[in-house]
């Protein structure tokens, strides 16, 4: 690796004697399933809960990102750059990381987040849309943060069209890119080719994670996977507080690792505490691998579609599961919420109803 490339000598951004680098998403995925609802107490307890178990990074920001508060999205009850200073204050040791997609955060976003002590600038574009994150990263790296980049619905595209992608977020900054899988579709060696590539492709120009959903109950399997493709940095949520089914269980994670012997530097009885005592009570509910979940995951479809294909279930008194099912044979993408009550309404037409 040539390390006087400034974004190669920052590819190891943390410390050298961890294997791998958690990152907890419960106070940014787990919005989703809160439905943006987040006081500024709810991410004072849980960063002080993961603070103290040793997790080294807590990503927080509404669940779709700075700026994701809309009528398309939902609103926030709490203005997200209030949460991200509450959990900066907070933290004695975890970073604070943030999400921003192009065209719903702008950079003056980016820039109130870093002023209110986010450290870590996370992109995230469709995976086949990597050229939308040039500038966001040249940006975040020009005022100082590390960057992360996700490739959503990594489920969609094949490794060698993921790791072009990859390159591009490396060469504009970017010190990390990460698989996700945000239908939580991807099963066992579905990730880790994927992952391979990456790590093939970015050769230590940048470092290579995975970000999972548990809508197929394989969140922690496929981190592993991950992890032996060469992944260094790993999501997840306590208590699997995501979209969706959630994300890979934090606390379940860091057990397997200790059992594996990889180094997560995370106190898995304290985690195990944080979940049941200080998550589990704040959640709107488990996040559970139930039937509308499993579609998420067999289909193919974002889990953050779930809350909104209910709503609409309800409204126009068709299934959730079939809502979820059409929206994933028809490839839809993150910004087409709106998409999902035309479905809503032909599922009506069609007489797919509730009581039939
Ligand atoms: C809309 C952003 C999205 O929730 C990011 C993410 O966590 C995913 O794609 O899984
Ligand atoms: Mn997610």
């Amino acid at each position: 690796m040539d390390t006087t490339n400034p974004i190669n000598a920052n590819a190891r951004a943390f410390s050298a004697d961890l294997d791998i680098r958690i990152t907890d998403s419960s106070l940014r995925d787990g919005s989703h399933h809160k439905r943006h609802q987040f006081t500024r107490e709810d991410i004072v307890s849980v960063v002080g809960a993961l603070d103290g178990a040793g997790v080294p990074v807590i990503e927080v920001t509404h669940g779709d990102g700075l700026g994701g508060g809309s009528f398309n999205y939902g609103f926030g009850r709490t203005n997200e750059q209030e949460l991200i200073k509450a959990a900066a204050e907070t933290a004695k040791n975890a970073k604070i990381a943030f999400l921003s997609l192009p065209g719903v955060g702008i950079k003056d976003d980016i820039l109130a987040a870093r002023d209110n002590g986010g450290q870590i600038c996370r992109i995230a574009t469709h995976c086949t849309e990597a050229d939308v994150s040039i500038q966001h990263f040249g940006y975040a790296r020009e005022i100082g943060l590390e960057t992360v980049g996700f490739l959503m619905m990594s489920h969609t595209q094949p490794p060698e069209v993921l790791a072009k992608q990859a390159r591009i977020m490396a060469d504009a900054g970017c010190q990390c890119v990460y698989i996700v899988d945000s239908a939580g579709a991807l099963v066992m060696e579905q990730v880790s080719d994927r992952v391979s590539a990456l790590v093939a492709e970015l050769s230590g120009d940048a470092q290579v994670g995975f970000h999972g959903h548990e809508n197929l109950d394989v969140g922690v399997g496929n981190s592993i996977m991950a992890i032996r493709a060469g992944a260094q940095q790993i999501d997840g949520s306590t208590r699997r507080f995501g979209a969706g089914a959630g994300n890979t269980p934090v606390e379940a994670l860091v057990g397997v690792c200790d059992k594996l012997g990889i180094t997560t530097g995370v106190d898995f009885f304290k985690m195990a505490d944080a979940a049941e005592d200080v998550v589990a009570p704040m959640m709107p509910s488990e996040c559970l691998v139930n039937r509308d979940a499993m579609m998420l995951g067999y289909a193919g479809c974002y889990s953050s579609f779930l809350k909104h294909a209910q709503q609409h279930a309800r409204r126009y008194e068709v299934k959730t599961a079939d809502i979820l099912l059409r929206a994933g044979e028809r490839g839809l993408i993150g910004g087409q919420e709106d998409q999902l009550i035309d479905i809503a309404l032909e599922l009506q037409r069609e007489g797919r109803l509730e009581s039939a």
